[in-house]
Parts: C-alpha cells; sequence; structure tokens
C-alpha cells in the first residue's frame, strides 16, 4: 500500500481597516498614544495558509507581495511561533501570505495577518483557544491586531487594542487612493506630537452624532463625521495627500479622510456608479499611484478552507 504524507492546512481571510474616525490623546509613559477610534472593516482581504512543514517559513504571494518581510519580523510568523511557544505546542509551521491589502498604508495589513495567523494555528493544532485567548494575543502583537479578529465596525479604546461593538445598518462604498511609498506609523504618531508642541491633549471621546449615524445606517451623516486627528501629521510628511483628498472631494465622493496614519486617502460615496466614476477621475489624475474599491462593513479573521494537500 502506498503511502502518501498528507499536509494539512488551514486558510485564513482577513480584513483591511480604515479608521472612521481616529482621535489621538496625550502620549502615555509606555510610548503609546490613548485613543478612541471607530474602525470599520472593508472587503480588501488578505489569504493567509498555515501549513505543518518540517521548518517555520513564510512565503508572501500577490499584488504586493515585494514589500513584506518574510522573515521572523513578518507578524504572521510572530503570531504561528506565540501559539506554538506559549501552549507548548511541539512542530513548526509555514505561512503562505496572498497580499492584497496595501503594505504601510495605514490599513492595517500586517496586522489583518497577524489575526489570521492565530485563527490559523489555532484551527490547525485543534488548539481550542477561547475568543479571549486569541485577543489577548493579539493584543500583545500590536495594537491594531485584535480588530482584525473582531471585524464588522467596533470603538477601540486604551492604544486601540480594547474593543466594543457598535451597532450598525446597511453598506459602505469606499475608494482608496493608494500611494507606493508608505508611511511609518511611528513616524506619523511622532510628527502629530511635533505639530501638537506643548498644548495640553484632552482624553479622547468618541462622537455620538457618528454614533447615532452608523445606527441608522445615514451615510451622509457618517461621511460629515469622518476625522483622523493624525491626517495633519500625514499631510506635513507627505503634502500632495492633501491635494487627493480636495480631488475625490470635488469629484463625488460624500466624504474623505487619510486612512489610519496613511498615505492611502479613503473615499466614502453614495453607491457603486458613484464609486466607479470617482476612481476613474483619480486614475486618470496622477495623484495617487492606483485606486482600489471595497465595502464594508466586512468579517474579521475567518477560515475560509481546511485544506488536505498531499
Ligand atoms: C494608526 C493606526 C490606527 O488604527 O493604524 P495604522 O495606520 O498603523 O494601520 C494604529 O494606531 C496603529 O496601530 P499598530 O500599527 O498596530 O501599532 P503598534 O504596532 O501597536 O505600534 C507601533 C507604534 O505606533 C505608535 N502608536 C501606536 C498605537 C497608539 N495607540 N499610539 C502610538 O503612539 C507607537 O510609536 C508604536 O511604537
Ligand atoms: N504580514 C505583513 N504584511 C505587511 N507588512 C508587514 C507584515 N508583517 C510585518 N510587516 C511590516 O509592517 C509594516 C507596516 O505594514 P502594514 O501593516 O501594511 O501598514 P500600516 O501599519 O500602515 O497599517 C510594513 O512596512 C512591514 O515592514
Amino acid at each position: 500500500m502506498s503511502s502518501v504524507r498528507t499536509i494539512l492546512g488551514v486558510t485564513v481571510r482577513t480584513p483591511a481597516k480604515v479608521n472612521l474616525e481616529l482621535r489621538v490623546g496625550p502620549l502615555r509613559d509606555h510610548g503609546y498614544h490613548d485613543l478612541s477610534t471607530v474602525f470599520h472593516a472593508v472587503d480588501l482581504t488578505d489569504n493567509v495558509t498555515v501549513s505543518e512543514a518540517g521548518d517555520w517559513g513564510c512565503t508572501v504571494v500577490g499584488p504586493y507581495a515585494d514589500n513584506v518581510p518574510t522573515d521572523a519580523s513578518n507578524l504572521a510568523v510572530q503570531a504561528a511561533r506565540m501559539v506554538y511557544e506559549r501552549y507548548g505546542f511541539t512542530g513548526t509551521a509555514h505561512i503562505t501570505i496572498d497580499k492584497s491589502i496595501p503594505v504601510a498604508g495605514g490599513m492595517a495589513g500586517g496586522s489583518a495577518d497577524g489575526a489570521a495567523a492565530l485563527v490559523g494555528v489555532d484551527a490547525l493544532l485543534d488548539a481550542g483557544l477561547s475568543k479571549q485567548e486569541l485577543q489577548s494575543l493579539a493584543a500583545e502583537l500590536g495594537s491594531d491586531v485584535p480588530f482584525a479578529l473582531f471585524g464588522g465596525t467596533a470603538l477601540g479604546s486604551g492604544r486601540g487594542e480594547q474593543l466594543a461593538p457598535i451597532l450598525t445598518q446597511g453598506r459602505t462604498e469606499w475608494v482608496f487612493a493608494l500611494r507606493h511609498e508608505g508611511l511609518s506609523t511611528p513616524a506619523v504618531y511622532a510628527e502629530c506630537d511635533r505639530l501638537r508642541g506643548t498644548a495640553p491633549v484632552s482624553t479622547p471621546e468618541p462622537s455620538q452624532s457618528l454614533m447615532a449615524a452608523l445606527r441608522a445606517g445615514d451615510v451622509h451623516g457618517i461621511a460629515r463625521c469622518l476625522r483622523n486627528d493624525l491626517q495633519d501629521a500625514a499631510f506635513s510628511l507627505m503634502p500632495d495627500l492633501e491635494q487627493t483628498l480636495d480631488l475625490g472631494l470635488d469629484n463625488g465622493a460624500l466624504g474623505g479622510i487619510v486612512s489610519g496614519s496613511g498615505p492611502t486617502v479613503a473615499f466614502l460615496c453614495a453607491g457603486r456608479a458613484d464609486a466607479l466614476e470617482l476612481m476613474v477621475v483619480l486614475a486618470a489624475s496622477k495623484s495617487c499611484d492606483e485606486v482600489v474599491r471595497a465595502t464594508g462593513p466586512a468579517h474579521g479573521a475567518h477560515v475560509v478552507h481546511d485544506v488536505r494537500m498531499s
């Protein structure tokens, strides 16, 4: 009888995010700023496959593969190793990332892959980790990682890792104006501090108008409430972004905002037709390197294939 070695692999789909609101409070002694943020997951996704392997390894494929590290600094590798080590599993795994989330764009693609690897390893090893255990490992990996597990729309506080779900109705239509050159998250926070100087910074609180608009599915209301306290810092480091934002607002977007620490500029549109028209204008303008469309809210990291490869 021929014996065929079966390799187990689990594929997890994981979403990008846009911060509908990002209020940045004071810098604390631990090096992070207090935040009040409304995370919104969109269906621009990476697929992360975790497979049994003889050694640790990572392969990245897809449109944005070039800018992603494949060594131990990759957040998905860190996440996978963390589960093996913390829970005493022997063995090693190979991570394959099919990357469709822009890199260093303020859309938390690395965090999304970290969350996906946690879910993938949990399934592969049949580890049975609770939601709380996964959330706690995620928070150790990075401030944005817990939200990628959560998905949907959620209020983030602390450094962004403490989450509460927000009730929403309806769907959102987005156009994202991308840049090939990324912005470093720590550099943007540091620029925000520099611009603020010594002025006192108040404790950040969520906007009740945004909560009401989300509850009602009022896309015009959501558009009016978009706010990002890191936007001026992103403009300061990459001044062209302001023109990209103005161009979108002049061409049919209901609202626009720099996504997280940038440099992606996110435009909220009334519907699909408006989104497609805006994509054409932005692509023709050369005020960005690439334009993509997505809708929200999207699911958090979840298993899409339980693959058996022989
Ligand atoms: C700005 C945001 C908005 O959602 O997203 P991105 O634009 O990066 O996607 C996040 O706050 C990014 O979260 P994340 O990318 O997970 O950051 P971490 O790895 O935890 O921290 C990287 C660095 O960012 C700064 N940082 C991060 C979070 C926070 N609340 N205050 C901070 O000052 C710190 O300098 C920290 O060393
Ligand atoms: N799996 C990953 N995917 C993308 N970037 C990663 C990954 N793991 C580590 N990184 C590093 O994280 C940095 C930030 O990437 P990313 O999470 O895409 O952006 P942002 O922090 O702007 O949301 C990248 O420049 C890269 O060096």
